[in-house]
């Protein structure tokens, strides 16, 4: 077992310590370089971590104009679809915090030349952070294959190492997607994957042992930090400590 793993009764408690340490680490990053970037998860299950710091104690206490929101991944569909990552982020949080609209860094997911899409997320990301795109934390989630952000078992963007930003065709899914690349991940100064729902359970063991058929495995920031939250049904597998 690798990564520091808390397991929580159900989604809500487990997102409700997620918010907590989203908090806590906006105040160390704002205090040590003034500002706090964090990549987000899409899916469902980063959902109600949003809700949360959208609403009291959190939204009061986090320095919205201090903060600056990227995404881990997005599926290339507009962006008021109902598969679309930054619908499911505005809706549960942008719509109701007052975090300037240049600490917003959507992406932008759309058009026919989706590595052009790729390549402008690419130098917008090379203007923001300079030559060392580090982000303070990267959330994310795991699917029931094992994938992360859009990185798939079996697709090309696994092998992308000399980009930020790559464009992933899953054969899995009904469209493509935009992802940042295991560099990025692995230079984040913290990863922490929320992980629930019991169809996670047999994958979830075999990423905990490290098992790198598994794109979630191979998430190990190299000089940063990387803890698990799961809810109770996607542990349920997992070998009991001791
Ligand atoms: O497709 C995606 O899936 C993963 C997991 O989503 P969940 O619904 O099982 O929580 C997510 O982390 C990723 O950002 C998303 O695009």
């Amino acid at each position: 077992m690798r990564g520091a793993i808390t397991v929580f009764p159900d989604l809500e408690s487990l997102s409700l310590e997620a918010a907590q340490l989203f908090e806590e680490a906006a105040h160390a990053a704002i205090a040590l370089h003034s500002r706090f970037c964090v990549s987000l998860a899409g899916g469902s299950t980063p959902r109600r971590l949003y809700q949360l710091l959208a609403t009291e104690p959190h939204r009061s206490k986090l320095p919205w104009n201090q903060i600056h929101l990227f995404w881990g991944d997005e599926r290339c569909v507009p962006p008021d679809d109902p598969q679309s990552n930054y619908r499911m982020v505005k809706e549960a949080l942008l719509d109701h915090v007052a975090i300037p609209t240049a600490n917003v860094h959507a992406m932008p997911a759309v058009g026919d030349d989706l590595e052009e899409a790729a390549r402008l997320y690419t130098a917008h990301l090379s203007d923001f952070f300079g030559g060392d795109i580090r982000l303070d934390l990267a959330l994310l989630g795991m699917g029931a294959d094992g994938h992360t952000a859009s990185l798939f078992p079996g697709d090309a963007a696994l092998t992308v190492d000399e980009r930020p930003v790559a464009v992933a065709r899953p054969a899995s899914q009904p469209t493509a997607r935009l992802t940042l690349t295991y560099p990025v991940f692995n230079r984040s100064r913290q990863v922490l994957f929320l992980v629930a729902g019991a169809d996670k359970a047999e994958i979830l063991t075999r990423v905990l042992a490290g098992d790198t058929a598994y794109p979630s495995a191979l998430i190990e920031p190299s000089e940063g930090e990387r803890f698990w939250m799961l809810d109770q049904a996607a542990a349920s597998k997992l070998p009991l400590p001791g």
